[in-house]
């Protein structure tokens, strides 16, 4: 049986981000990532700093302790990382045991691996990394992956772009003008996640810039601009 490698799940929390802001949700986060964002904000999820909290768990065994943790009190659960598209068909069965006990699953990944099982989840987020991450978009790769998850009527699927300044807005209108028909969030950039205390005064300044960008730009009629809502509240703390 094949086996997942979780660093952590939490909740129930709301949803902080993107298509399903505001949903109450239980976490799954995955390690490893086969990107490195220098501004990632769950770094731990493949700098090694937290090996030693990884546990490679079951399907089942990721269900029950969701359930000892929450009980009844959820019927979301969103899967994130690191990239959770790194893991094979174990996220597949996983996925079908939280639909057999009518709890919706919602995933977020950069859009740099297929999986399969992206069929098989109601909410798809693709969260392609803008240059401030210093990470190169393999279109190709993206291309496919929106061409797939298009074809397929089930899952609501959506795009989210980070936005810490000009050149990764430009980046954010090519991903806008490349899937015109797919849903577009931009978010602002968190551009300190270790700094202690209330950032909210910081996060809000970035989201009135972002906010401006989107007013002015007749190209952008169709995109949402959120914060992270879980940043404003919890601010850099994690698990939440
Ligand atoms: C931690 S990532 C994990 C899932 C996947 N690796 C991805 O990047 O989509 C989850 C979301 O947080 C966003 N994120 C990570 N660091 C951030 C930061 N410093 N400021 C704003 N959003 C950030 C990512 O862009 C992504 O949309
Ligand atoms: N509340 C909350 N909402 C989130 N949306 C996406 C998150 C992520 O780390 O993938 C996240 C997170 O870490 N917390
Ligand atoms: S892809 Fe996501 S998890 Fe991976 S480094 Fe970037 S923000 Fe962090
Ligand atoms: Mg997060």
């Amino acid at each position: 049986m094949s086996r997942i490698p979780v660093i952590e799940m939490f909740g129930p929390t709301i949803q902080g981000e993107g298509a399903v802001i505001g949903v109450k949700t239980m976490f799954v986060r995955t390690y490893g990532c086969d990107y490195r964002c220098g501004w990632c904000d769950s770094a731990f999820t493949w700098d090694g700093s937290a090996k030693d909290k990884v546990t490679m768990l079951a399907p089942q065994e990721i269900l029950d302790g969701l359930l000892e943790l929450a009980g009844d009190n959820f019927n979301c659960v969103t899967i994130s990382g690191g990239n959770p598209a790194l893991i094979g068909e174990a996220m597949g069965e996983f996925i079908s045991l939280l639909h057999e006990r009518g709890i919706q699953a919602a995933i977020e990944t950069q859009g740099s691996r297929w999986q399969d099982w992206f069929h098989e989840v109601d909410v798809l987020t693709i969260s392609p990394k803008p240059p401030s991450s210093g990470m190169q978009t393999d279109w190709d790769k993206l291309d496919e992956i929106m061409h797939r998850v298009a074809g397929n009527g089930k899952a609501a699927h959506s795009l989210k772009v980070v936005v810490f300044n000009q050149e990764d807005y430009e980046y954010a209108r090519k991903v806008h003008f490349r899937y015109p028909e797919v849903p577009l969030f931009l978010q602002p950039g968190n551009d300190n996640v270790t700094e202690e205390g209330d950032i909210s005064g910081r996060l809000l300044k970035r989201l009135e810039w972002l906010f401006g960008q989107v007013i002015a730009d007749p190209q952008m009629n169709r995109a949402r601009v959120l914060p992270q809502l879980h940043a404003l509240i919890w601010h850099n703390k994690r698990g939440k």
